[in-house]
């Protein structure tokens, strides 16, 4: 069983709070998105009103990136959401951190820097060669506990997610608790279920697909999006140059053969689009699939009318729906039809699940709401979505029979 903020005696304590702010960046370097801070409010608050001293981890991009940069600009917009002061300091681990977290007083906050920025964070360890990583030794011993509220991160099992539960009693924040409240019980959820795989990462709902097929946790898949189109062509349709090309460009051709062999052993529970929508002298048309390949300079775009119509009587039926992904290319309005009709029709089933930080961003963006949940994960969800355990969640769970 792992223990919650509920458990964690906070009063004077130093606390060392792991969160995923990790965000879109705009070309000056600001923040482009605040969501995934907001989503950690009511974690923070709690900890700093009921007397903590917290010092915030987290990381920010990859490295290489555009997106790799200092969390000071999410200090500054955390102090306007926490509605308190809170410092940046430019270390993660070393002795101005140390002192910096050392210095902090009861219901102070402190962001320390970049996780990434050191390059053990960007590798994957087993929790106690992660407890033995310059930053979790570095940082530990000023730390009387650790919370982890990164349930978006929580698939990888990088030093400031695994390490420090080793080392420091370690308490799952409210974001993790909610999530996992949610996604570690798919299977308890209503049947018929369906899930609703779109968006352009093929080979990971692929492997999402053939896991809960096998497992038994699907009773449907309705394909959307990139997804769909190769599914669509492993079924022998003819989606033209354009959309192959794509594909190919992608490195998803070899997508092609698994979505193939999961026709054979599970095709009576795929769902392929009936009609894709491609951009034809500038406006919207529609193409049956018996009416494929398009012209060229054409790629579907999007699901068409007479998919929305059938994937919508499908999910009449459902108890639960888990959509991750998007329908089409919903960034640009003309394509965004299918996403938003597809991701109502599923706020109407009893249960609907939404997995993906990008997802959750398009429904925003599009203004469709209602959902049961909708998680603050990407990779982190698909991966509890197939019912596979999470290591920076195992790691909380063995070690909360030895919290003080
Ligand atoms: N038919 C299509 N052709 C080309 N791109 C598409 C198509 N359908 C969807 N996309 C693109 O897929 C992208 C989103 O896919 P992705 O798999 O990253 O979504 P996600 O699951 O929400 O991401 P995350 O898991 O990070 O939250 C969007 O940028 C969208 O334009
Ligand atoms: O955005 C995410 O999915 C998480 O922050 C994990 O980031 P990563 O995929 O760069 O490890």
């Amino acid at each position: 069983m792992i223990e919650t903020l509920d458990d964690l005696d906070v009063d004077g304590a130093t606390v060392g709070v792991r969160v995923d702010v990790n965000s879109p960046i705009a070309d000056d370097g600001s923040l482009a998105d605040d969501a995934r801070l907001r989503a950690h409010v009511d974690t923070l608050s709690e900890l700093c009103e009921r007397g903590a001293r917290v010092a915030v981890l987290a990381h920010q991009g990859r490295p290489g990136g555009d997106e790799f940069v200092s969390l000071e600009s999410h200090a500054a917009r955390l102090a306007e959401l926490l509605d308190r002061p809170v410092d940046h300091v430019d270390a993660t681990f070393s002795d101005a951190a140390r002192d910096a977290v050392r210095s902090l007083e009861d219901g102070d906050c402190v962001v320390l820097e970049n996780t990434r920025f050191y390059s053990e964070e960007y590798m994957e360890f087993d929790p106690d060669r992660a407890a033995r990583t310059h930053l979790v030794t570095g940082l530990a011993p000023v730390l009387d506990a650790y919370v982890n509220d990164a349930f978006a991160a929580a698939h990888r099992s990088q030093p400031s997610l695994v390490g420090f539960p080793r080392v420091v009693p370690g308490y799952a924040g409210r974001v993790m608790e909610a999530e996992l409240d949610v996604l570690g019980s798919i299977e308890e959820t209503p049947e018929p279920r369906i899930y609703a795989l779109g968006g352009a990462k093929v080979s990971d709902s692929i492997d999402v697909a053939w896991s809960v097929l096998e497992k038994g946790l699907a009773d449907q898949i309705l394909t959307t999006g990139v997804v769909g189109n190769v599914f669509l062509i492993a079924d022998g349709v003819d989606l033209g140059d354009d959309s192959s090309d794509f594909i190919y460009d992608q490195g998803y051709w070899d997508e092609i053969d698994r979505a193939a062999d999961l026709l054979d052993a599970y095709g009576e529970q795929i769902a392929l689009p009936r009609d894709v929508a491609v951009s034809r002298d500038g406006d919207r048309h529609e193409i049956g699939i018996n009416t494929l390949p398009p012209q060229d300079g054409e790629a579907a775009m999007d699901i068409g009318t007479s998919t929305l119509e059938y994937y919508r009587r499908l999910l009449e039926d459902a108890g639960t729906v888990i959509l991750n992904g998007p329908a089409g290319v919903f960034e640009d309005d003309t394509f965004a039809h299918g996403t938003r009709e597809l991701y109502e029709a599923a706020t109407a089933v009893p249960t609907s699940i939404v997995g993906g930080g990008d997802t959750a961003s398009a429904l925003r963006h599009l203004g469709v709401d209602g959902f049961t949940h909708i998680s603050t994960g990407g990779g982190a969800a698909l991966r509890m979505l197939t019912a596979e355990p999470l290591p920076a969640v195992t790691v909380l769970d063995d070690e909360s029979d030895t919290n003080g």
